[in-house]
């Protein structure tokens, strides 16, 4: 395989330049480098950064889905987690337990419970009545019920993403981070020009998170994507490790109007859960940092609301506020296609607040895509053309 050295000008043609350093082009870029593909991975930030979806400590991994495509594609990511942990010699995640709990009469509650039977997933359902029994610090509502999915539990974000990129430079991948890619020339021939230099590829991939239709404007192509600034809420526990990993607390994802609010046991700060609500406050990219309005905190309402009536040793306040960014589709379904017009561009976007856990498969998927290879699950569910076509623009 033709390598350059890092910083090295690539006068040649690669086979793939992948556009974004998070999760999902960091793990198309592995696979494909892994396929002995000449790749080039651009990153607009010096790495590693905090301005997209893809960092910070933790993030849930788990097979209860109430949609059987990520059921099934589950099967594969945990094993294809595990292969990367295993190259690496360090363990990315930590299987802690998941509690998904609803009314025992709301459908996607009995959707999830299904596709655990169905694949099999180890796991146990629970009453109103018997859950506390099991985890005291649970408090649910009548009515209510809750079913574990064993197997889930908590990957090591910020530690998995190094991983992915050290893999990938380790078979020969080229990672130039702090250039911004500004003009896309399509054709058999990409033509991708950065804030430091032209590059040349057969193929092209766009995983840009939140940038996603900034880079496809230009390609003639808008994706019904709506970005999000999402809090990321610490809450203090009473005392210090009840609701800890070492206690065996599980992570929870709590079926709850409009949004879900989900909860991951204390262990990155000490003392501390991390608990959040699944939505946030329309946000540019470019403007994450801008706090929005006090009027616009409807999350942090919700989640103290939560807190104090499921949680009975948790204080409900927030200790610690972090921030993240969300791109979502519509239907909260993945983009996985080919670009309308040009099919040597794949677009990978709207991972929707739950693409971590799943982005080996994406990566694989992404990588299928553009090597042009058959892709290896039904990719219905993450066609662009499911979309209604937008309006066409006034004359
Ligand atoms: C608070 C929070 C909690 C979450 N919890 C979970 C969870 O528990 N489980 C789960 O599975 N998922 C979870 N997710 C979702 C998951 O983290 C995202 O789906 C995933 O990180 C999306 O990755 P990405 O690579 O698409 O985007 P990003 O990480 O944003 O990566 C896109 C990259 O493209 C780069 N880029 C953009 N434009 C350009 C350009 N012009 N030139 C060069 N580079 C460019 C950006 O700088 C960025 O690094 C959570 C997300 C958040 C925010
Ligand atoms: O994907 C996940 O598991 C988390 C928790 C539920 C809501 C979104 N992200």
């Amino acid at each position: 395989m033709k390598m350059a050295a890092a910083g090295e000008p690539h006068s040649s043609l690669y086979d793939t330049i992948v556009v974004g350093a998070g999760i999902q082009g960091s793990f198309t870029a592995y696979h494909l480098a892994k396929r002995g593909r000449e790749t080039l991975l651009l990153e607009q930030f010096p790495l590693p950064h905090s301005r997209g979806s893809s960092h910070g400590q933790s993030r849930i991994i788990r097979r209860a889905y109430p949609q059987e495509h990520y059921a099934q594609m589950m099967a594969e990511s945990y094993r294809l987690w595990e292969q990367l942990g295993a190259e690496a010699g360090a363990p990315l995640y930590r299987q802690t337990g998941l509690l998904v709990l609803g009314a025992d009469t709301n459908p996607e509650f009995q959707r999830c419970c299904q596709t655990l039977v169905q694949h099999r997933v180890p796991g146990e359902l629970f009453t109103a009545e018997s859950l506390p029994g099991r985890f005291p610090g649970i408090r649910p509502h009548d009515g209510e019920a809750a079913v574990s999915d064993r197997t889930a539990g908590v990957l090591y974000a910020d530690r998995a993403l190094r991983t992915v990129q050290d893999e990938f430079r380790r078979c020969g991948g080229a990672l130039h981070d702090g250039q911004k890619v500004t003009d896309i020339k399509p054709g058999v021939v990409v033509t991708v020009t950065t804030t430091a230099g032209v590059y040349r590829a057969k193929s092209l991939v766009i995983t840009a998170g939140p940038w996603a239709n900034k880079l496809l404007a230009p390609l003639r192509l808008q994706l019904p994507l709506q970005t999000l600034r999402i809090n990321v809420c610490y809450w203090k526990e009473k005392v210090p490790g009840a609701y800890g990993v070492s206690a065996h607390f599980p992570c929870f994802m709590a079926i709850c109007a409009p949004h879900h609010i989900y909860g991951l046991p204390s262990n990155e700060y000490p003392g501390l859960m991390k608990i959040c609500y699944h939505s946030g406050s329309p946000a540019d990219p470019e403007e994450r940092d801008r706090p929005p309005e006090a009027s616009a905190l409807p999350d942090i309402e919700r989640l103290r609301d939560f807190v104090s009536k499921y949680l009975p040793g948790v204080v409900p306040e927030p200790a610690v506020v972090e921030h993240c960014m969300y791109t979502n589709t519509p239907d909260e379904d993945f983009v996985l296609d080919r670009h309308p017009e040009f099919s040597n561009i794949i677009i990978g976007a709207g991972f929707s607040g739950h693409g971590f856990k799943l982005a080996p498969v994406v990566g694989k998927l992404l990588s299928q895509l553009s090597m042009g290879e058959e892709p290896s699950y039904a990719l219905e569910p993450f066609r662009i053309r499911r979309f209604p076509a937008p309006p066409p623009a006034a004359p």
